[in-house]
């Protein structure tokens, strides 16, 4: 059987380099391409030297070729790019696996209809222990349904532009779920001034931006007499990167459809 290949968007940010070495160190899958916004500096260089030696891959910013080259888009860019690269997998009928974050509800439904003429793995978090985090978490909130105030905490490095993160969101529609409420209406982002007692039904989050943090996340079930707080931190990049290839394995030969982690991790 070939190898899949793989395209990888962004390639010189933070998760693109880490996503090039990923791709680059599994001989299970190939990288056919990687591709920049025109006028990136790496555009035209060997995207091997963003992770150390050469690979052969030159950094395009021809994003129509790139995906053309490719069985399988992995993308960790921003909203904006991310849907210019969708429409283009969607012409071209290829898979795409999606880490963005930062998306409106509207954007959120433009990737759902497109992913019903191509597979799609959309999730705010590809770490295996986040994905089991989640899991943890509907037991917990399962447990504690009663006198217990649900706050999500996250920090971040300083140059993150979204908040709170995709994955403290998910965490707060996770246990919103199992609450039966619904996040939209409950959910509480910071706190300043005379705010009044806090409702029970309420989900707070509270955001962190600082130094080089990969990414922290803790739910807090505060009681009166008790608290429990469940917390994953991450260490480096590479288990995001690591789960988007394992992503886009199982896409390969799926002809469309919404996944996410949890359907790849067989957690649903
Ligand atoms: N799902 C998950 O597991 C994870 C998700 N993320 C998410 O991935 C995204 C990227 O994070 P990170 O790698 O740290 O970010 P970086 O800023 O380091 O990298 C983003 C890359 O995308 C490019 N880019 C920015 N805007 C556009 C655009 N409009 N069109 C095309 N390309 C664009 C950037 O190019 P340029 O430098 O020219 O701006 C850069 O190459 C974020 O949304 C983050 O939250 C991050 C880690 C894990
Ligand atoms: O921007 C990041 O760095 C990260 N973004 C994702 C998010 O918003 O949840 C995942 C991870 O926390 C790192």
């Amino acid at each position: 059987m070939n190898p899949l290949r793989i395209a990888i968007a962004g390639a010189s940010g933070r998760m693109g380099r880490m996503l090039i070495e990923a791709v680059l160190n599994d001989c299970e899958v190939v990288l056919a391409a990687a591709f920049d916004r025109a006028g990136a500096p790496f555009v035209g260089r060997d995207a091997g030297e963003l992770v150390g030696s050469a690979c052969g891959v030159v950094v395009t910013d021809d994003v129509r070729a790139a995906i053309a080259a490719a069985d399988c888009v992995i993308d960790f860019t921003r909203p904006e790019g991310t849907l210019v690269h969708l429409g283009i997998a969607r012409e071209l009928g290829k898979a795409m696996v999606i880490g963005t974050t930062g998306f409106s509800a509207a954007e959120k439904e433009t990737i759902a209809t497109v992913a019903k003429d191509v597979p799609v793995v959309f999730a705010p978090n590809m770490a295996v222990g986040v994905n089991a985090v989640f899991k943890l978490l509907e037991v917990a909130a399962r447990i504690l349904d009663e006198g217990y105030d649900v706050e999500v905490i996250e920090a971040h490095h300083r140059f993150k532009v979204d908040a709170p993160s995709g994955t403290a969101l998910r965490m707060g529609e996770v246990v919103a779920r199992e609450l039966g409420r619904n996040l939209d209406e409950c959910a509480i982002y910071g706190r300043e001034g005379v705010t009044g007692e806090r409702k029970p039904e309420t989900i707070g989050f509270s955001t962190i931006r600082g130094g080089d943090v990969v990414g922290d996340h803790t739910v807090l079930f505060a009681g009166i007499g008790e608290r429990i707080e469940i917390t994953h931190k991450s260490g480096s990049r590479m288990p995001y990167a690591l789960g988007s290839v394992r992503a886009a394995r199982f896409l390969a030969g799926r002809k469309n459809g919404l996944f996410d982690m949890q359907d790849v991790l067989g957690l649903r």
